[in-house]
Order: structure tokens, then C-alpha cells, then sequence
């Protein structure tokens, strides 16, 4: 087992992975910047270093900085974590020249999945369906034009290292083509440096179901369910349950099989999400591989009763799988809902201040609190709005939504706004309530939620 852990994030990630860490008996080191010396995840740790200025470019996202600090500590391993630098390949390269485990895949899989078209051609190999679409190198606007009267309009245009959908234009008809191929292009050069292209055929009302799965060192791979990230605002989840609300248990098997598929077709280790688009007819197309622990992994953990870091930790010393496929089992329903600092009041702009006041719902085997923040804290714009994932559950999906709006309702701060009333309008919206899920849930009941 690994001895000691630099945990290279900070937040509620960095205290939830310092938890488990010291349940497996690891020594933990945590990296600070200026602004997060009194944080909460560097009280947790067992030792922290200090490494730069606040802004994340001057210290959580300088791979030299972060292995620097592993190496005066030593640690003989790191985990990055989401978001920073958990999907950069440059960092898992320096982590292994440095003799450092990298909690997380292969670089190998993370550049594979890096390209959105050169993961589609890996997933059409492996016999994974994709949405009908081009994702070829030629990039004339003649050829993307062709491709697209192939597909049938409308289709969308997507950006080929793109995310988060920047650089995401739905086309509804040929006469449109030119003014969105041109203004998705800009987009995508602005924000990824990379204007790369491909076109799906547009998909009127899918939900976002995405698959957990693990991989080890032995070729082992499992699936762990599903998770319905649909509720999104702006490509931003807000609310996340597992398992999806009415998957057949063969679309479920169908599309847990087809993401491990996707997993062994690229060799790869550890935490893995393979996300598609389910659409109304029950049809499941890939749309992205995701090579790092999501933000709402704790829904998995509470259905399936597995510490997913703990498998982390587990496969990044080398161990094998620790339960087989028929080993693992879903128990009830659990809903994830992030807690922003930010006002719904003024287009959600992040709100900063100091949390005078932060009283949290009590804390049970059904109701956990993922945060990084303890009342007083400062939180700052230097970094994402976040500040807690509250997690319920249910023996069923009423059960769960109920104990979610009564913790919504539970919860106080103050110091800063949040959108906890927008959360609880969700939560208790009719359709919510009747799983009447879609991408366009927040966009088709925008005037009901605010
Ligand atoms: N071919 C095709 N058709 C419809 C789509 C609709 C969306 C979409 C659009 C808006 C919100 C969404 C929320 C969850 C899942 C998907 C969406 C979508 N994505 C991809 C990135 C994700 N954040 C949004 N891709 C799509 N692709
Ligand atoms: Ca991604």
C-alpha cells in the first residue's frame, strides 16, 4: 500500500480523499496557495506545503510546483483530484519520470481520450454505438457542409477538444451552416487553442446518463451503475442521482458493458466515467470519456457502499479489483446536489464573502456533507464557486427527494448567497418529482425556477 499521499487540489475533494487516505492508514500531504493557508483540507492533512500565490496558475496548476512538493515531502504518490490538473497529460508524464504514482490512468489513456473525434474512432472500434455524425481530420467547410447534409439537419457542431459546451452550435438548417461553423470555430480557438470540428446528428431531448467504471492493472474492468447528470444549467450539473430513474436493467447492463468495453479498448487503470446520451427511444450513443473521479462520484458510493478512492488508492498500489462484477450490487437512490456560493439573483455570478453563518442539516448513513469550507472561512473568487456536495438517500427515489428538500431546507448560510432556493425549487418541481427528466429540464422550466 501506498505510504504517504500528496493530494494535489484543494476543497472539499482534497478533505474527502485526505478521509480515506487516513482510514487506510496513509500519511497525507496537502499543497496550499497564499489564499487557502487557513483552509480546511491543509488542517486535515498530516502535513502541508506551502506552493505560490493564489491564483491557480501560480500554484495548483504548476506541475513543477506540485512535483517539487512531492519530492521535499516525500510522497510516493498523487492525487490530482478533479478539474487542475487530474487530465493533464504533461502532469501524469512528470509524476512517472519522477518515480511518483499518479493516482489515475495511463498518460496513453488520458491523450486517447484528450480528442472527443479520436475517442469516437477508438469507441467505433470497440463496438461502442456513437451518435450518426463525422469525425474525420478533413475540415473544409465544403466536407463539414457535406457530412452534414448526410446526417440530416439539425446537427450540432462540436468542438473536438472541447467541454463544458463552449464551441457547441446546433445547426437547424443548411442556410444557417456557414454563420455557426464560423462563430464555433472562434470559440473553439479561443477557448482550447484548437478549432477542430466534428458534427453529430442533434439529439432533441436526451438525458445525460454516464457510467462508472474501473479498471486494474490486470485488465480487470467493472462497472459500478449509472448516474443521471441531465439537470444542468449552462453544461454545469446541479443535481446528480443514481441510479438513472426508469433504465431497464438491459439498457443498464447494455450500456455498463459498452463502457468497460471503452476502458479495455484504451488499457486502462483505475476511475473512470464514460459518459453517454440516452434519447427518448432508449437508444445510448458515447459521448465522452472522462479519466478522472467526477465531482459526483459520492451517488456511486452510496448505492453500491464502496469507497471509490479507497479502490483508487487500492489499484494504484498495484492491487487487483476488489470486488468482481456479480459482486457488486445497487441498494436504493441517492441525489447529489452542489451547493454554489454564487447569486441566482444576478445571472449566478460567483459571491464572495466571509460564511458567517453555516449550519448544516445532521449528518447520518443516509445524509452526507462533502465540503471544504467550515462557517467563518473566507470564500474567495480565485477559485470554483463550490463550497459543499449534499448527498441523500433513500431505500427508493421518494424517499431520497424527500430527505434532499428537507436537508435543502435545513441548510443556512449566510455571508455569502447561494443557490440552495434554487436547488429546493427543483427538487420539489413536478416533474422533478415525477423523474421527468431531459437536458432541457432547467432551460423548459427556467420561469418556474426562478
Ligand atoms: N448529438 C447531440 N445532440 C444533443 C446534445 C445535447 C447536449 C446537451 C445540451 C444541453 C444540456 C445537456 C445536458 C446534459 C447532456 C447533454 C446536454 C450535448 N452535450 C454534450 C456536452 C454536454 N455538456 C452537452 N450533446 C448533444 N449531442
Ligand atoms: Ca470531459
Amino acid at each position: 500500500m501506498l505510504q504517504k499521499l500528496l493530494i494535489a487540489n484543494r476543497g472539499e475533494i482534497a478533505c474527502r480523499i485526505i478521509r480515506t487516505a487516513r482510514a487506510l492508514g496513509i500519511r497525507t500531504v496537502a499543497v496550499y496557495s497564499d489564499a487557502d493557508r487557513q483552509s480546511q483540507h491543509v488542517k486535515l492533512a498530516d502535513e502541508s506545503i506551502h506552493i505560490g500565490p493564489a491564483p491557480s496558475a501560480e500554484s495548483y496548476l504548476v506541475i513543477d510546483k506540485i512535483i517539487a512538493a512531492a519530492k521535499t515531502t516525500g510522497a510516493d504518490a498523487i492525487h490530482p483530484g478533479y478539474g487542475f490538473l487530474s487530465e493533464n497529460e504533461d502532469f501524469a508524464d512528470a509524476c512517472a519520470s519522477n518515480n511518483i504514482i499518479f493516482v489515475g490512468p495511463p498518460t496513453s489513456a488520458i491523450a486517447a481520450m484528450g480528442s472527443k473525434s479520436a475517442a469516437k474512432a477508438i469507441m467505433s472500434d470497440a463496438g461502442v454505438p456513437l451518435v450518426p455524425g463525422y469525425h474525420g481530420t478533413e475540415q473544409s467547410e465544403e466536407k463539414l457542409l457535406e457530412e452534414s447534409r448526410k446526417i440530416g439537419f439539425p446537427v450540432l457542431l462540436k468542438a473536438a477538444y472541447g467541454g463544458g459546451g463552449k464551441g457547441m452550435r446546433v445547426v437547424e438548417s443548411e442556410r444557417h451552416f456557414h454563420d455557426a461553423l464560423q462563430s464555433a470555430k472562434r470559440e473553439a480557438q479561443a477557448s482550447f487553442s484548437n478549432d477542430k470540428m466534428l458534427v453529430e446528428k442533434y439529439l432533441g431531448n436526451p438525458r445525460h446518463v454516464e457510467i462508472q467504471v474501473f479498471c486494474d492493472e490486470h485488465g480487470n474492468g467493472v462497472y459500478l451503475a449509472e448516474r443521471d447528470c441531465s439537470v444542468q444549467r449552462r453544461h454545469q450539473k446541479v443535481v446528480e442521482e443514481a441510479p438513472a430513474p426508469s433504465l431497464s436493467t438491459s439498457t443498464r447492463t447494455a450500456m455498463g458493458e459498452a463502457a468497460v468495453r471503452a476502458a479495455q479498448a484504451i488499457d486502462y487503470v483505475g476511475a473512470g466515467t464514460v459518459e453517454f446520451l440516452l434519447d427518448t427511444d432508449n437508444k445510448f450513443y458515447f459521448m465522452e470519456m472522462n479519466t478522472r473521479l467526477q465531482v459526483e462520484h459520492p451517488v456511486t458510493e452510496m448505492i453500491t457502499g464502496q469507497d471509490l478512492v479507497a479502490w483508487q488508492l487500492t489499484i494504484a498500489s498495484g492491487e487487483p479489483l476488489p470486488l468482481a462484477q456479480d459482486q457488486i450490487e445497487v441498494n436504493g437512490h441517492s441525489f447529489e446536489a452542489r451547493i454554489y456560493a454564487e447569486d441566482p439573483a444576478n445571472e449566478f455570478l460567483p459571491s464572495t464573502g466571509t460564511l458567517h453563518v453555516l449550519r448544516t442539516p445532521e449528518t447520518s448513513s443516509a445524509l452526507r456533507i462533502d465540503s471544504g469550507v467550515i462557517e467563518g472561512d473566507e470564500v474567495s473568487a480565485y477559485y470554483d464557486p463550490m463550497v459543499a456536495k449534499l448527498i441523500v438517500w433513500g431505500e427508493n427515489r421518494t424517499v431520497a427527494l424527500r430527505r434532499l428538500i428537507q436537508a435543502l431546507n435545513d441548510y443556512r448560510i449566510a455571508g455569502v448567497r447561494t443557490n440552495i432556493d434554487f436547488l429546493r425549487r427543483i427538487a420539489s418541481h413536478p416533474q422533478f418529482q415525477r423523474a421527468e427528466l431531459t437536458t432541457r429540464f432547467i432551460e423548459k422550466y427556467e420561469q418556474d425556477l426562478f
